[in-house]
């Protein structure tokens, strides 16, 4: 008799530790995925969106994958986002930035004049707004992938792609030409991306580490956001992201998506989610890890990992010295 398979088990975990990412290969994600130590010298799996890439964390199919979560333009990744607060078990152990410029591309011997279509993933063409309003007025938006699927595009004849908007180096993979370069319209874009995984072990605290967390407000209570600030505000603990979602099952309803300074580790912070744990009727931890830019956390004030320590010390003493003066 074989023994019954693990509900909990991974169904296709193979052994090799493979990483997901946004493909094909030249996205900015990729470009992310090289950053990550870990992923070096293993295999990589490209896939088409988000959510392919997380169902392979979940199933087991690859160890962790690498999204987009934030573009200093066009802000939060909201398909990121999303499938972070829906998909249950999913950390977050590390975080890298990339330089984005942008380059519009089309099938050799095509003009700029003769361009009607322009294929380009949707957080890509929102980068570049100003730059197709001026010189490309008029045009028709085709929603790509990914930044190299654009490109990809402009050779299906069914689809009638006249551009598309790609990575600069767009001409070491695709044979292409290319019309304009830098057609960002900010040139020190930059998008944050997060390297997901279905583990439980925390990255150590380094110092300049970041808290991910996905909050509910507590139903119909007025001050409710004010009291959700409060927990943080109380506790010295700087918040570097704050933005809502919808929740899509009820109207009128919303989640916020949270980056705070400092690591689980850190007193203040675990305070912090114990006051939150005591307020929210949902909270979810997406994991402490360290900071992009390697940027130390300051602490003032009475916030310190110190100041809890005596104080927690002080509480015990209680009941040997009444008088709590020791
Ligand atoms: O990785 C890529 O190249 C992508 O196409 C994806 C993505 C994104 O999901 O935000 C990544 C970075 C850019 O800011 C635009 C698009």
């Amino acid at each position: 008799m074989t023994d019954a398979p693990d509900a909990a088990a991974p169904s296709a975990y193979t052994g090799v530790e493979t990483y997901s990412y946004l493909g094909p290969a030249g996205t900015f994600t990729e470009a992310a995925l090289r950053l990550a130590p870990q992923a070096q010298g293993k295999p990589w799996k490209p896939v088409n969106n988000v959510n392919e890439a997380l169902a392979d964390v979940t199933s087991g199919r690859s160890v962790a994958a690498m999204i987009a979560i934030e573009n200093s333009i066009e802000g939060g990744v909201t398909a990121s986002q999303d499938a972070l607060a829906t998909t249950p078990g999913l950390r977050i152990i590390g975080e890298y930035t990339v330089p984005i410029s942008f380059s519009l591309a089309v099938r050799p011997g095509v003009a700029l004049e003769d361009v009607k279509t322009i294929a380009a993933h949707p957080v890509a063409y929102g980068q570049c707004r100003a730059w197709l309003t001026t010189h490309l007025p008029g045009h028709t938006h085709l929603p790509a992938t990914s930044n190299i699927a654009s490109a990809g595009s402009l050779f299906d004849e069914g689809l009638r792609v006249d551009a598309a908007i790609t990575p600069p180096n767009i001409r070491e993979r695709i044979q292409v030409d290319v019309l304009a370069e830098g057609i960002e319209d900010n040139k020190t874009a930059r998008t944050r991306f997060a390297l997901v995984s279905m583990t439980t072990t925390l990255p150590p605290r380094t110092g300049a580490d970041k808290t991910s967390l996905i909050v509910e407000l507590p139903e119909d209570r007025p001050g409710s956001l004010v009291q959700m600030l409060e927990q943080f505000a109380t506790r010295g603990v700087n918040m570097s992201v704050i933005t809502s979602r919808p929740i899509p099952e009820r109207i009128g309803r919303y989640r916020f998506v949270i980056d705070l300074e400092g690591h689980l580790h850190d007193a203040r912070v675990a305070d912090a989610l114990r006051g939150l744990r005591r307020y929210s009727p949902h909270v979810i931890f997406l994991g402490s890890y360290p900071e992009a830019d390697g940027t130390p956390v300051q602490v003032e004030g009475n916030d310190t990992d110190e100041h809890y320590a005596e104080a927690e010390a002080w509480l015990a003493s209680l009941e040997r010295d009444p008088d709590g003066l020791g």
